[in-house]
């Protein structure tokens, strides 16, 4: 018999959707599977003002396929100087669901982050009044520390503080990769979630190094040792709501990636829910996938669970050598490879 099963459709919190070509390419993959996703705001000028996150919003919009119906899920790009007046703009949109922090220089495109929080509390406590949650590529960037403990020192120097001073203030750690991070979260209150994203679940460090080093493997904060991705499977297949789907799906042209100096982000939103799929069913959990992908998030962000469905069935397929973004061309995970489970459309 074939294995198939259906669930209440997904959405990704945690979306690099990109701009113009790029985004238009880009945006029928999460569009046909995700009824939302979380945008991030780290264009090549931020998305920092809820005026640019207005007109960034209508160009997603507008690249839309008019046979697909998408909701992007706006996110502030938090500066050292954003005035916090643009909080309760931001909140009164309707459509800005987050602000999200970058520890300057930490990944792609965050030369205007935050060179330190203190400088940002005054927003973040309007953020915390108001109820806007505060997203964060956990991080530090001081070049001191080891780049695979980056995420494990920003939790103790900057997270611990931040959940000690603003205890209201709902928070998602992004991206997480470490068992520091899981148990972190685990034990915080519930204003305190994170975001898993398929790679982190599915690869180690290895396949950073494996004939070669691999490029289009290479993502921050990075994969890290198997013990670590034992860790985030066990968070994730766990049922426990705050471990919530976000892919960080993050295309960059191949030239950009197979370069002396290569940009970080892997591109996922090709293949998100198969890989998934492939993930719950090797941990035997394929009966939590639909909590982690289609309620702990919406919960969360305290919007309303989807209505519609996907089906899913094993049956496999290749996954293209690449793909054609505009003018670009963009090496998806798994290329060339197979997938087990096919989303049915
Ligand atoms: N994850 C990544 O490696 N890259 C992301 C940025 C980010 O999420 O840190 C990107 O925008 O390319
Ligand atoms: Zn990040
Ligand atoms: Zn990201």
């Amino acid at each position: 018999m074939v294995k198939r099963f259906t669930l209440i459709r997904p959405d990704d919190w945690h979306l690099h959707l990109r701009d113009g070509a790029m985004m238009a390419a880009a945006l029928p993959d999460t569009a046909r599977h995700f009824a939302r996703a979380i945008v991030m705001p780290n264009l090549q000028t931020p998305i920092t003002t809820v005026d640019l996150a207005q007109a960034y919003r209508d160009r997603i919009l507008a690249a839309l396929p008019a046979d697909m119906r998408f909701e992007p899920l706006m996110t502030l790009y938090l500066t050292d100087n954003m005035p916090v007046s643009e909080i309760a703009k931001a909140k009164n949109s309707g459509f800005v669901q987050a602000v999200k922090y970058y520890p300057t220089g930490a990944t792609t495109h965050s030369e205007h982050g935050v060179t330190d929080l203190k400088r940002a509390y005054s927003v973040l406590a309007a953020m915390e009044k108001l109820d806007l949650p505060l997203l964060l590529h956990g991080e530090v960037t001081d070049s001191a520390v080891d780049m695979f403990d980056r995420e494990a020192v920003f939790i103790d120097r900057h997270l611990m503080p931040l959940t000690r001073d603003f205890p209201g203030l709902r928070m998602v750690l992004e991206h997480i990769t470490t068992r520091a991070a899981v148990d972190f979260v685990r034990q915080a209150p519930n204003n305190v979630a994170a975001t898993i994203t398929a790679h982190h679940l599915l690869l180690n460090r290895n396949a950073l190094f494996e004939g070669g080093l691999q490029p289009h493997h290479y993502c921050l904060p990075l994969l890290k040792r198997e013990t670590q991705r034992a860790a985030l499977v066990d968070a994730a297949t766990s049922g426990n709501p705050k471990f919530f789907l976000g892919t960080d799906s993050a295309p960059h042209s191949r030239q950009a990636k197979e370069s002396a100096c290569g940009c970080a982000g892997i591109y996922t939103a090709h293949a998100a829910m198969e890989l998934y799929t492939e993930i719950f069913e090797r941990a035997g959990a394929l009966d939590r996938l639909e909590a982690f992908a289609s309620f702990h998030g919406s919960d969360f962000y305290r919007l309303p669970r989807n209505r519609d469905t996907l089906t899913l069935e094993q049956r496999s397929w290749t996954v293209p050598e690449e793909l054609y973004f505009g003018k670009d061309t963009v090496v998806p995970l798994r290329a060339g490879k197979t997938m087990a489970w096919t989303v049915l459309t």
